[in-house]
């Protein structure tokens, strides 16, 4: 409701051309007796007829314009909600990020939202407008003719017993509904996501019938909404035909018995026939609310996940004197009581290549990203340029770091979008630059647009080597002080090889360089190499001292790290 006070200027005005519109039409009945009464009188009509007319012209007037208000507020309620989620998104920490499903997420920002725009929609039209509209008739008709009153309300109160046990089960079966339509895109987006690893093994009748059961149960959960909502609405719509012959067969009585003018009798049928809109929208509104509240509730959960804060920007200044890193003794778990890191202690100087070695899940990744902030360790210290890194102001931490994940991600857009992703302000001799020292300026002439060349989603029209080399410049291009490299696992062919160590060297000279390598080529450029094993630094040297003094690091370049 909070979110509704931005706009209540609008919402007023809505409402209230709503009401006037439904004032006009509750006017109606009132003229109409006036009609036939003149006429059975022999009277003059022409007075009744003309405002008739113009009720109806004015009404539908303001009841459009006020619906429309009302729909574009409830629009707008749904961009606010979908921003703030997308904020929440791109801010949620990193153990949530792991066991987030994003077909879900994606289902949450679309189908759920939708539902919220069908709740605001019937709160503000249906309770703004038809709450006041029902109070209205019904002085109107107790004013017209109490008893006929008093047999619609015993009617009444049957639809409401009837939505007070039905809307219950709207709101459950709508929750598993929708539950079930992000269950679905998940599984859509895996399957979509991982779409030639899936014919490569020859995996489509198994994913199929994955995909088919998960469109299977968002069918057979919406159905389950459908029949409770269909009635939930067959009964209310029956109760009010129910109290329509009950007034036709009571009030016939009284017309007979002349405690009622004819007149009088259709004046009221008319209420009794204007109460059923408000009255079925209001039900409407109790059934949509369910199901708008079921989605809220889905969306909110988002807004809970826990997030970093929202860092102030870095300043733009970019560069400055490579930063050396310390491990002191540090402890790091992902689940608890399973420990990745056990007392990891090394230092990687300032302006020089560092590679980390190990079996594959020693946590050599993890040292990055504990470096990066996206985790935090549990005991020990991690210092950058002396400073521990929890003092550090995180974008700032961020902002003198450069960082290449194991599998370059590369956004679908333009080259030039994906470089300038962390340095908007670069200009184009620096683009140029950096696409020489990470030997991509000759894949950049070969391209048709060159930098504007889009790149497709996930840079899948560029190589794997292409790729790295892309998140490479990128990094680059934020001149960073710490250079953080997860080499890719993937073979590089001789050329891209040779050209990738270059880069390394060249970096070397104006930042410090940790690079979890993979390839023995890697170490060998490397000033210093920590060898991890059991969660701590087994053993730290240069090539030729491990490779004489550590019986892991020999076994490792003979047989894991690719020649
Ligand atoms: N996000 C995560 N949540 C839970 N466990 C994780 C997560 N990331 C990694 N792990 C686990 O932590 C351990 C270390 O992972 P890490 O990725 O750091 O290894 P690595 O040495 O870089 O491996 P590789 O050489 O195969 O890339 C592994 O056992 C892995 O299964």
């Amino acid at each position: 409701m909070g979110r509704l006070r931005p706009y209540r200027g609008g919402a007023a005005v809505g409402i209230l051309l709503s009401l006037a519109a439904s004032a006009g039409g509750l006017v109606l009945p009132l003229l109409t007796r006036r009609l036939i009464d003149r006429v059975a009188d022999g009277g003059d009509v022409t007075a009744p007829v003309l405002m008739t007319v113009g009720l109806l012209a004015g009404g539908a007037v303001a009841g459009a314009f006020g619906w429309f208000l009302l729909d574009r507020i409830a629009i707008t309620l749904v961009r606010d909600a979908r921003r703030s989620l997308l904020s929440r998104l791109l801010r949620v920490d990193a153990r949530t990020v792991d066991r987030l499903q994003p077909g879900d997420l994606l289902a949450r920002l679309t189908t759920d939202a939708a539902a919220l725009h069908m709740l605001a929609v019937e709160v503000l039209a249906g309770v703004g407008t038809n709450l006041p509209v029902i109070a209205v008739a019904i002085t109107l008709m107790a004013y017209l003719d109490p008893v006929l009153l008093a047999v619609t309300l015993a009617v009444s109160v049957a639809a409401g017993v009837i939505m007070h046990v039905l809307s219950p089960r709207v709101q459950r079966s709508s929750l598993a509904a929708q539950e079930a339509v992000g269950a679905m895109a998940a599984a859509i987006e895996r399957a979509i996501g991982a779409i030639r690893t899936i014919r490569a093994n020859g995996a489509e009748a198994a994913e199929e019938a994955h995909l088919h059961a998960a469109v299977g149960l968002a069918c057979t959960e919406a159905v389950r909404t459908s029949a409770w909502s269909t009635v939930a609405a067959r009964a209310t719509g029956m109760t009010f035909q129910l109290a329509f012959v009950a007034v036709l067969a009571v009030g016939g009585a009284r017309v007979a018995t002349e405690q009622l003018t004819v007149g009088a009798l259709v004046a009221f049928l008319l209420y009794v026939f204007y109460l059923v809109m408000p009255m079925q929208n209001l039900v409407g509104a109790v059934a949509a609310y369910r199901v708008g509240i079921a989605s809220v509730t889905r969306m909110g959960e988002v807004l809970e996940y826990p997030a970093e804060p929202v860092h102030p920007a870095p300043g733009t200044v970019r560069g400055g004197a490579p930063l050396d890193v310390r491990f002191a003794s540090v402890r790091f778990a992902y689940r608890p009581g399973e420990e990745v890191l056990r007392a990891l202690s090394f230092t990687a100087p300032a302006g020089a290549v560092t590679a980390i070695v190990g079996r594959s899940g020693a946590g050599k990744s993890t040292v990055l990203d504990l470096i990066e902030r996206f985790y935090d360790h549990s005991a020990g210290e991690i210092l950058l340029g002396g400073r521990d890194v929890r003092d550090w102001p995180v974008a700032e931490l961020r902002h003198a770091i450069g960082y290449v994940e194991q599998d370059s991600p590369v956004l679908a857009g333009t080259l030039r979008d994906n470089l300038l992703l962390g340095a908007p302000n670069a200009g184009e001799a620096e683009i140029r630059e950096v696409l020489g020292r990470a030997r991509l300026t000759d894949l950049v002439a070969g391209l048709p647009e060159g930098l504007d060349t889009v790149v497709g989603h996930r840079g899948s029209t560029l190589s794997g080597g292409e790729r790295q080399r892309v998140a490479i410049a990128r990094a680059l291009l934020r001149k960073p002080r710490l250079l953080l490299l997860d080499e890719a696992t993937s073979h590089l062919d001789a050329e891209n090889e040779a050209a990738l160590l270059e880069s390394i060297r060249d970096i070397a000279g104006t930042a410090t360089v940790v690079v979890v390598a993979h390839r023995s080529s890697t170490v060998r450029l490397a000033d210093r190499i920590v060898v991890l094993d059991g969660g701590a630094a087994r053993a730290t040297g240069d090539h030729e001292e491990l490779a004489a003094g550590d019986a892991l690091y020999a076994e490792l370049v003979a047989t894991r790290l690719t020649p």
